[in-house]
């Protein structure tokens, strides 16, 4: 037993194309332990969202091993995965994807009603505690386009943690965002990282990585650890 919320050996995933197999994966190996705040950097096509899918559960590798909290990944049904997924894992997208005809709350309860361990009488606490932690406890009735873009990836944040998950995984956070609500992202989720919570980010942005404490770059397929000098160079 390691401290490692993710620990990937050997990982290996190709698509199939007309024109062959499309490796987009090559040998990843990764480690990722508590608390840790990390960003993969990598140009468009690199396979970063392959990547992060993968960690998510939300797809398989060809080879290699995936252990998510020290559980081999590889053996479960896909109703063992989304429990894992429930349990593990809170997703922030670029995109925010808050359900648009739900206020606020709704949008934070909605990650709830699958999680059997909750109680719906703690519902309401659990809602009030995480939007008072992004800054948001007085817009809990607010429509997602009554909010900022800003704000609505601050309530996103909200509900991937409303779970109490043991991983942040981060696709673009910023990349919908102005450079100074961008920077409050940041300024968020490093808030979250000093309280313990473990943050997984890929992105496009050099300043985003800076803002974690280790960093790798993803090239062709390829995972390695970003050098310091490279944080300063466009990828
Ligand atoms: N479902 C799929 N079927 C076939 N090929 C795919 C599929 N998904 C991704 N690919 C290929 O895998 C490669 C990596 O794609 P991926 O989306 O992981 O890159 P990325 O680094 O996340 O890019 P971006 O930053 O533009 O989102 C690309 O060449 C893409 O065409």
């Amino acid at each position: 037993m390691n401290n490692n919320v993710i620990t990937l050996s050997g990982l290996n995933k190709s698509f199939k194309h007309q024109s062959g197999d499309n490796p987009v994966l090559r040998q990843i190996n990764l480690q990722i332990k508590t608390g840790e705040m990390i960003a993969i950097l990598g140009a468009s096509g690199s396979g970063k969202s392959t990547l992060l899918s993968i960690l998510g559960l939300l797809d398989v590798a060809d080879t290699g091993n995936y252990k998510l909290c020290n559980q081999d990944v590889s053996a479960l049904s896909a109703y063992q995965l989304s429990q894992l997924r429930n349990q593990h894992i809170g997703w922030v997208f670029q995109n925010f994807n808050l359900i648009a005809d739900m206020t606020v709350a709704e949008n934070l309860a909605v990650p709830l009603r699958y999680n059997t361990a909750v109680n719906p009488a703690q519902y309401a606490e659990r809602i009030n505690n995480v939007l008072t932690l992004v800054g948001l406890a007085d817009r809990s009735s607010f429509y997602p386009d009554e909010l900022s873009g800003g704000q609505q990836q601050r309530v996103a944040i909200a509900r991937a943690l409303i779970c109490e998950p043991d991983i942040l995984l981060c696709d673009e956070p910023t990349g919908n965002l102005d450079s100074s609500n961008a920077a409050k992202i940041m300024s968020l989720l490093g808030d979250l990282h000093q309280k313990g919570k473990t943050i997984l980010i890929i992105t496009h942005d050099n300043s985003v990585a800076e803002c974690c404490e280790k960093a790798y770059k993803m090239h062709d397929g390829e995972l390695s650890p970003l050098e310091d000098e490279e944080y300063k160079r466009a990828v």
